[in-house]
């Protein structure tokens, strides 16, 4: 990444126009979603999510999130349906999550934030790679769940357990056969419309796909999500939290559901 960005007020979501003008365009992402003013879309295929058998790879701290990412060589985990035509190849999910239970998610509903937010991003296999396709405007599809506080999620776990080998900024390790399936609601009810990366470089190339139903999180959980840090090993901790971009401007874009 070219120019140095973050969450604080001096590098935060407020300063990114300055060097990634795009951020004030007219598809950005996260938005604000109202349920009543969506249109039900009848033509909207079922989402296919096949992710057998899981290829995951590895477990990273980037500095701005930790992500999961997958062997992407071949079809093994794919999105097809939905509000998308192809083949869309999964390469990585991610989180953006709050210092505390009361905000962290991207997308909120009717005005309300969730503690935490899962991004599963594929890219369209008309591209030959994730690079070629991030900037395309049907580039990317990006899946997104809510994350709600309730019971612990033992589906969290395995993610948790490995964040004291990835505490601090580039700090890696292996993760595999992890199935991303289970982190999905019972229901792939969705509302989609058409935005972009929610982190510089905030490209206008993302179908979004934002799941109805959320997924559970324990207090506790959350709190273990916290531990990881934004700065590098013997720099002076910073906390990783708020690491979400708040909602931009619909600018008359059409959210649809497939589900009345
Ligand atoms: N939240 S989100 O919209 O789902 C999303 C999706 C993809 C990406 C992504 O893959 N990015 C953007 C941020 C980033 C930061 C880095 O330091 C980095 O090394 C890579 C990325 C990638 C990226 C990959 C290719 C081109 C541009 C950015 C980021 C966010
Ligand atoms: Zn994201």
């Amino acid at each position: 990444m070219s120019h140095s960005w973050g969450y604080d007020a001096s590098d935060g979501p407020a300063t990114w126009a300055d060097h990634f003008p795009i951020a004030n365009g007219p598809r950005q992402s996260p938005v604000n979603i109202i349920p009543s003013q969506a249109q039900f879309d009848s033509s909207l295929k079922p989402l296919k999510l096949q992710y057998d058998p899981s290829t995951s790879k590895d477990i990273l701290n980037n500095g701005h999130t930790f992500q999961v990412s997958f062997l992407d060589e071949n079809n093994s985990a794919i999105l097809s349906g939905g509000p998308v035509t192809g083949t869309y190849r999964l390469k990585q999910f991610h989180f953006h999550w709050g210092e505390s239970d009361d905000k962290g998610s991207e997308h909120t509903v009717n005005g309300v934030k969730f503690p935490c937010e899962l991004h599963l991003v594929h890219w369209n296999t008309k591209y030959a790679n994730f690079g070629e396709a991030v900037n395309k405007p049907d580039g990317l599809a990006v899946v997104g769940v809510f994350l709600k506080i309730g019971s612990a999620n033992p589906r969290l776990q395995k993610l948790l357990d490995s964040f004291d080998s990835i505490k601090a900024k580039g700090q890696q390790t292996t993760f595999l056969n992890f199935d991303p399936k289970n982190l999905l609601p019972a229901s792939l009810n969705f509302w989609t419309y058409e935005g972009s990366l929610t982190t510089p470089p905030l490209y206008e190339s993302v179908t979004w796909i934002v799941l109805k139903d959320p997924i559970s999180v324990s207090s506790a959980q959350m709190a273990k999500f916290r531990s990881l840090l934004f700065s590098s090993a013997g720099e002076q901790p910073r906390c990783m939290c708020n690491n979400y971009r708040p909602p931009q401007p619909i600018k008359g874009r059409k959210v649809r559901s497939n589900f009345k």
